[in-house]
């Protein structure tokens, strides 16, 4: 997981064909997310999982819901929102997860995110009750994952925006044990080209439904 360098993150509540999810899973990719929003469910995520288990893409499921956990994945990613006003969302749901799967949790699989959401306009950051963030914010959340209660994972979600490219450098040279995940508005070869170098693994969603053949090419050679 250190080396991964690019995901795609594919959505289970949006539609994509068989050959689409197949040249996904070939096209390069260091691994295939499933996470979303919105509308995840069990079957959804069982009818994704189905489909992309044959690939040896590695294979993620980033937990937004506590009754979509399908058994399976290679990996499991829990997200706590870190700029979240509710606790629900930072510690929560996770306690009450662990209440139901503790004992079926194996520390290899599971990895958190911390999350910082910072487009205001984003799904994520209304349905997790987010505060808006400054620069100094965001560093400090950084640091905060980096030094104080480490994670394994520090995630610059831009979800649906692109990212300030000055910003994700500043963040990057706080992280060094912490694996730096970018996500937002990646829309083209030379976007992924620009983050590359910023950040240790960005994820590409949204691109995926809008302009398929172009979300190929975010894929680094
Ligand atoms: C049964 C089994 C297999 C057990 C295995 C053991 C295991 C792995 C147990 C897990 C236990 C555990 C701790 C689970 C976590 C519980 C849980 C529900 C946590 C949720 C935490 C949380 C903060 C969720 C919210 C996360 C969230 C909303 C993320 C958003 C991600 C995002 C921005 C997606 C992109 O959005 P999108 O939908 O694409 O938006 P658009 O449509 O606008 O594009
Ligand atoms: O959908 P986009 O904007 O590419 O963002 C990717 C990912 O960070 C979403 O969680
Ligand atoms: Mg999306």
């Amino acid at each position: 997981m250190k080396n991964w360098k690019h995901a795609f993150k594919l959505d289970p509540n949006k539609d994509i064909t068989e050959e689409e999810i197949r040249r996904v899973c070939e096209s390069g990719t260091d691994a295939v997310i499933v996470g979303g929003t919105d509308g995840v469910t069990f079957d959804n995520v069982w009818n994704l999982f189905e489909q992309i288990e044959p690939y040896d893409v590695p294979l993620v499921l980033e937990i937004s819901d506590m009754e979509a956990v399908v058994p399976g994945f290679d990996y499991y990613f829990v997200p706590a929102v870190l700029n979240s006003k509710d606790k629900t969302w930072v510690l929560d749901m996770q306690h009450q997860a662990m209440k139901l799967y503790g004992d079926m949790v194996e520390e290899q699989l599971i990895f958190s995110e911390g999350y910082c959401i910072v487009n205001e306009e984003a799904k994520a950051f209304r349905k997790t009750n987010c505060f808006p963030v400054t620069e100094e914010d965001i560093l400090a959340y950084a640091r905060l994952v980096e030094q104080l209660f480490p994670l394994p994972i520090f995630y610059l979600e831009y979800s649906g925006k692109k990212g300030d490219t000055s910003l994700i450098r500043k963040v990057s040279e706080e992280l060094s044990r912490t694996q730096f995940f970018y996500g937002g508005g990646i829309q083209s070869r030379e976007e992924a080209e620009e983050i590359q170098g910023m950040v240790d693994t960005m994820i590409v969603g949204n691109i995926i439904y809008e302009d398929f053949e172009t979300a190929l090419q975010t894929v680094p050679e």
